[in-house]
């Protein structure tokens, strides 16, 4: 069975090698909640430490862009009227909201992505910061990032976001040829990009993000290498390389299907990634996980809670969430998603103070599962303090050290495990996708021996 809780997480994240995995069994029971950790109906530990239920970090979604990308199928929407003061409106509220289910005393990171939120007003920013403190505490050192699309529009803003409390920018340039732009259906052009990221790190010096896609239609290594020249002359202390997947539901997946279009085949597409792994190396940057990037420790605070699993609460249309909702009595982590579309969406925030669509409890297993997918795709990999905070009965050892398949990837380099826990080599952080299911085999096995396959 795919463990959609965990599909959903990965959605976001997970863009180089495609495939998306999971392998979860049925959820279980929890009982109570013990001297900060959770247990199950039969009494052994959850393991949530306390640490863990006390924090979260924070994700606001805007679902509103300007007209649609040839690759996306993220929840946008191109808005018919102007509802930006409801929906900024809302947004506060359905904060309030689920800060008051998962009582967390500390929310360590906000991040403001779409859709395009740099079309919100800077206020909609302001105000939602002042409602989380409002209600719980805001960490003084808080990660404030925003999405900005690099158009002039986008641009002009970037002071007024600043001031209104974002202290990161992620900005989407995607590619850096003019021609390459406007197919992928950009509405802006690589000048104007260029300098969206110069005028930002003007004002968050270190605290600029780039998001640039390879494998685009018709790209060749040598033009993706020189175009990350040009990227590494302009670029801050983060890039996000992401490799471009074609979306069922997309135009640029009806141009494939129907051979207008062809993307660089799996060799080159390899090749491309190593080549970008180098340059990005030699330019002083190292990778903290599969497409991320950082040099002078610029890494996302943001998207490492998602990474080491730690709790993140989820407001906006579409947005999703990981807590343990204590303020209802909740004693189990629960994998939330908001309705998706933005009047529906509305509505129910209105009637109900929220729009939770769909909550899903995590079992021990699950748990485990994303903790590992999401461990593994970071440098770092897991530690064995980690996963102990997960598992404080089995550790990474107890599980992997009897399967044979995971002896094999340890034996060719891929896998490492040592006293630094169990992490991917160079090589292997490439050939993730392809461990996974193994990995995610041996861990069902080890935590559930008894079920049949
Ligand atoms: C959902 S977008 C939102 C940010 C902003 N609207 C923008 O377009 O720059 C976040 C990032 O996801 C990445 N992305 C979106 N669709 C993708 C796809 N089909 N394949 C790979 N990356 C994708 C892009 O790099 C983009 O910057
Ligand atoms: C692909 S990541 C790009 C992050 C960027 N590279 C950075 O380092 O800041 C951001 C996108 O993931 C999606 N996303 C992130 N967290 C989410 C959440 N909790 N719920 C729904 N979508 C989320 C949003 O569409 C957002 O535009
Ligand atoms: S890539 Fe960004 S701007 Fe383009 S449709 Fe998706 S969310 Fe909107």
């Amino acid at each position: 069975m795919i463990n959609r809780a965990l599909q959903q997480t990965m959605r976001h994240t997970l863009r180089v090698g495609g495939r998306m995995l999971g392998a979860g069994t049925g959820q279980r029971c929890l009982s109570g909640l013990r001297s900060g950790q959770l247990f199950t109906e039969d009494g052994s530990e959850f393991a949530q430490h306390e640490s863990l239920l006390k924090e979260a970090s924070l994700y606001v979604h805007w679902p509103f862009c300007l007209k649609r990308c040839s690759y996306c199928n993220f929840n946008k929407y191109i808005p018919k009227d102007d509802n930006n003061h409801i929906v900024s409106q809302c947004l506060q509220q359905e904060v309030d909201t689920l800060l008051q289910l998962s009582k967390v005393s500390c929310v360590t990171s906000v991040f403001f992505g779409g859709g395009t939120p740099s079309l919100a007003h800077p206020s909609t920013v302001s105000d939602i910061l002042e409602a989380i403190s409002r209600r719980t505490s805001l960490a003084d050192e808080a990660e404030v990032s925003l999405e900005v699309n690099p158009t002039p529009e986008g641009r002009t803003k970037l002071k007024d976001f600043s001031h209104a409390g974002v202290n990161r920018f992620s900005i989407g340039l995607q590619s850096l040829l003019d021609e390459d732009l406007t197919r992928l259906g950009r509405d802006h052009n690589a000048h104007q990009a260029l300098r969206t990221v110069e005028d930002a790190r003007k004002l968050c010096p270190g605290k600029v993000s780039v998001d640039i896609m390879f494998r685009r239609p018709g790209q060749s290594t040598a033009s993706w290498e020189a175009e990350l020249s040009e990227l590494l002359r302009a670029c801050d202390d983060h890039v996000s390389l992401y490799q471009l997947t074609p979306e069922r539901g997309t135009l640029l997946f009806k141009q494939l299907q129907s051979a207008q279009v062809t993307l660089p085949d799996d060799h080159e597409t390899a090749d491309m990634y190593e080549s970008a792994r180098r340059m990005l190396h030699q330019h002083g940057f190292l990778q903290y996980e599969v497409s991320n990037f950082a040099r002078n420790s610029a890494v996302s605070h943001h998207n490492l809670s998602y990474w080491k699993g730690r709790q993140y609460i989820g407001v906006g249309p579409g947005a999703h969430g990981r807590f343990v909702p204590l303020g209802e009595g909740g004693t189990h982590r629960e994998a939330r998603t908001q309705t998706l579309e933005p009047d529906v969406w509305i509505r129910e925030v209105q009637q109900g103070g929220h729009a939770t669509r769909r909550r899903i409890q995590l079992g021990h297993l699950e748990l485990l599962e994303e903790v590992l997918v999401m461990g593994l795709r970071m440098t770092e990999g897991i530690t064995h303090e980690h996963w102990q905070l997960f598992s404080p009965q089995l550790t990474l050892c107890d599980i992997f050290n009897s399967s044979t398949d995971v002896q094999e990837f340890l034996r060719c380099g891929h896998l490492t495990l040592d006293d630094g826990g169990l992490r991917c080599s160079w090589n292997g952080l490439a050939l993730l996708d392809s461990m996974l299911p193994a990995l995610l085999l041996q861990l069902e096995r080890q935590i559930h021996p008894k079920a049949p396959r």
